[in-house]
């Protein structure tokens, strides 16, 4: 258990002039102290004179704007906004100029189109010229770079690449670890994003590159964003990764000070750097640490099962009343279905670790005959190409459903991963035309390997870009050969209700449901992730974290479901537990 000062209300923070850490489990109302700090902050702080800000750093663009949108009174004097955008306007932006020649000579990076940053996807442009100068470099370690045979793959790995500090140094590696197949060595890393760079493309792990480097060469910036902004907050801490943390650090040596609220046992963005040790050994002279007490969100039952799963804080119920226990549905997912629409817990949103869960329990929870769609995957070698064709035939129906938006960002989607490099408005006009084409009859009876090749051949003549994969034979193309627009589309499921309610346990983050029914695919998910959690919440790996979260998010009613059961689990879960067993094996 932490031993630090509890802090109900934001009037007890010791000082507003020191660095503050607060630990701040689920449904602790982070976001209202956060809020309310920043109020206390614009009425009392002398610092913030008549120019000066405060910086709130929060994980997600959605998260910024529920802020911002909260505050009142002089809402200029806050910048919220995520980390890249934070240091793309006050450190990119202004200090670009400084970013020098590289040892060849050539500009490091072409300034003159700078014009933002964006995720991370490769092009197939870059990796081509990239290959050739590892030819020219003429090493045998790169003789098993083998691109475009395996080009998914290859493309899979260099969209994870990332920038990591060992010891001051800076690296450029891949999140989750080494991967094979691409070459890394010597740097010739560098030399792959030096081909973005030289064509001013940013990408946003490489706003954290060059922050770092403008500081490390001009440690004035870092003078002049102290001057500009005497504080700075970041809320879910917990996922921020190192080089962030080297940037705060750097900040909070002078005037800024600095506040970190987060939640070790929610971290989850491992695959995105996040590192845990880095919150709990955050430290800074003068630092006062709090934890939130109370849980707003959950009924006493919900809190006192999460209080099981974790040892670090235990967290006080708000709600006195409560009184259903959590439920554990043993079965399978459609039978747990089945059993909270008998029990008419209709609003109850489904939660699964995997996309893929996502898909087929929803295929299976609609009245359409599935079998299709699912010997579509199973058939298809091509992720990218069943991506693109489930999801263009998904936007149809939603344009049949009359849902517009949902149609567009359905087709938009998946042209995006192709098509990064064609401007917004181009994505949309293109998607547009493809809705459009797919109400027409003749389209409809096209068989799917005519329609998908007229659209591959388009985006080739008319931007020579590849849209997905070509056909080379075998099941999937037989598939696509003997099945038409029209029948696949009819097995696509879009009821937007149901869509909403089953949903990833990461798509859930930072949200809260009255009812949730947690999806776990096995029982050994159950035994190390609930009955083992306490040991496992601390694993450099986020599974237990992720299960943590999907549990915490129900406010009335939280149910497990779990697809064996047996008489030594009910006995355990009914005597250690007070859980509620329900077995639903013998209904189906
Ligand atoms: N002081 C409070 N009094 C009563 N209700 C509160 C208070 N603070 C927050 N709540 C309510 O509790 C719920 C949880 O709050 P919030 O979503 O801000 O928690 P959180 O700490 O961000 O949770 P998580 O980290 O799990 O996403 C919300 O419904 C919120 O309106």
């Amino acid at each position: 258990m932490i031993d630090i000062n509890s802090l109900p209300n934001v009037s007890q923070l010791q000082s507003i002039e020191s660095h503050f850490r607060v630990f701040a489990g689920p449904g602790s109302g982070k976001t209202k102290w956060l809020i309310e700090h920043l109020h206390r902050l614009l009425k009392e702080s002398k610092r913030l004179g008549l120019t000066k800000k405060i910086a709130c750093i929060t994980y997600t663009s959605v998260a910024a704007d529920e802020i911002q949108s909260r505050l009142k009174g002089d809402k200029n004097r806050v910048d919220v906004s995520t980390i890249h955008s934070f240091l793309y306007f006050n450190v990119i932006k202004p200090f670009a100029h400084l970013i020098e020649k590289d040892k060849n000579g050539d500009p490091l990076f072409n300034i003159a189109e700078l014009n933002g940053h964006q995720e991370n996807i490769p092009h197939s442009d870059k990796i081509r010229r990239w290959q050739k100068t590892l030819e020219e470099l003429n090493n045998k370690s790169y003789n098993h770079f083998n691109y475009p045979d395996n080009a998914l793959k290859i493309r899979k790995t260099l969209a994870k690449i990332d920038y990591f500090l060992n010891e001051g140094k800076i690296e450029v590696g891949f999140r989750n670890g080494n991967k094979a197949g691409v070459p890394r060595e010597n740097g010739v890393l560098w030399e792959y994003k030096k081909k973005y760079w030289s064509e001013g493309i940013l990408h946003h792990e490489d706003v954290l590159f060059f922050t770092w480097y403008i500081l490390t060469k001009s440690p004035r910036v870092v003078e002049f964003i102290r001057s500009k902004y005497p504080y700075l907050f970041i809320d879910e801490f917990q996922d921020t990764t190192s080089l962030q943390t080297w940037f705060v650090y750097k900040l909070a040596q002078k005037e800024t000070k600095v506040g970190v609220i987060g939640d070790v046992a929610q971290s989850i963005y491992k695959f995105a750097g996040a590192k845990l040790p880095d919150f709990e050994n955050f430290l800074l002279p003068g630092m006062n640490s709090y934890k939130l007490e109370y849980n707003y969100r959950s009924t006493p039952n919900i809190v006192h099962f999460l209080n099981r799963l974790r040892t670090d804080i235990r967290q006080i119920p708000f709600q006195t009343t409560s009184q259903e226990p959590v439920r554990i549905l043993v079965g399978t997912i459609h039978a747990a279905i089945q059993w909270l629409e008998k029990s008419q817990y209709l609003d109850t949103v489904i939660l699964t670790q995997k996309n893929r869960d996502v898909e087929l329990i929803k295929q299976a929870h609609s009245s359409t005959d599935m079998s299709l769609l699912h010997q579509f995957y199973a058939d298809e070698s091509d992720p990218k190409r069943a991506q693109l064709v489930h999801q263009v035939l998904a936007g149809s129906n939603y344009y049949k459903k009359k849902n517009r938006k949902e149609a567009l960002n359905s087709v938009i989607r998946p042209l995006k991963k192709s098509c990064s490099k064609l401007p917004k408005l181009t994505l949309r006009r293109e998607a547009i035309m493809i809705l459009g084409n797919l109400e027409n009859e003749t389209i409809q009876s096209l068989t799917l390997f005519d329609y998908y090749n007229n659209i591959y051949q388009y985006f080739d003549k008319k931007y020579q870009i590849k849209i997905g994969a070509k056909f080379k034979g075998g099941k999937g193309e037989k598939f696509y050969q003997k099945n038409t627009v029209r029948t696949l589309q009819s097995c696509i499921a879009v009821d937007t209700r149901s869509e909403e309610k089953i949903r990833t346990i990461h798509s859930s983050k930072g949200t809260e449901f009255t009812n949730v029914l947690v999806h776990l695919s096995t029982n050994i998910q159950f035994m190390n992730y609930v009955i083992d959690c306490s040991t496992r919440l601390s694993n450099p790996s986020d599974e237990a974290r992720m299960f943590y979260v999907a549990f915490s998010r129900a406010k009335q009613r939280l149910f497990i479901n779990i697809p064996i059961g047996s008489e030594q689990l009910k006995q355990n879960l009914l005597q250690n537990w007070q859980l509620e067993y329900i077995d639903l094996s013998t209904d189906c």
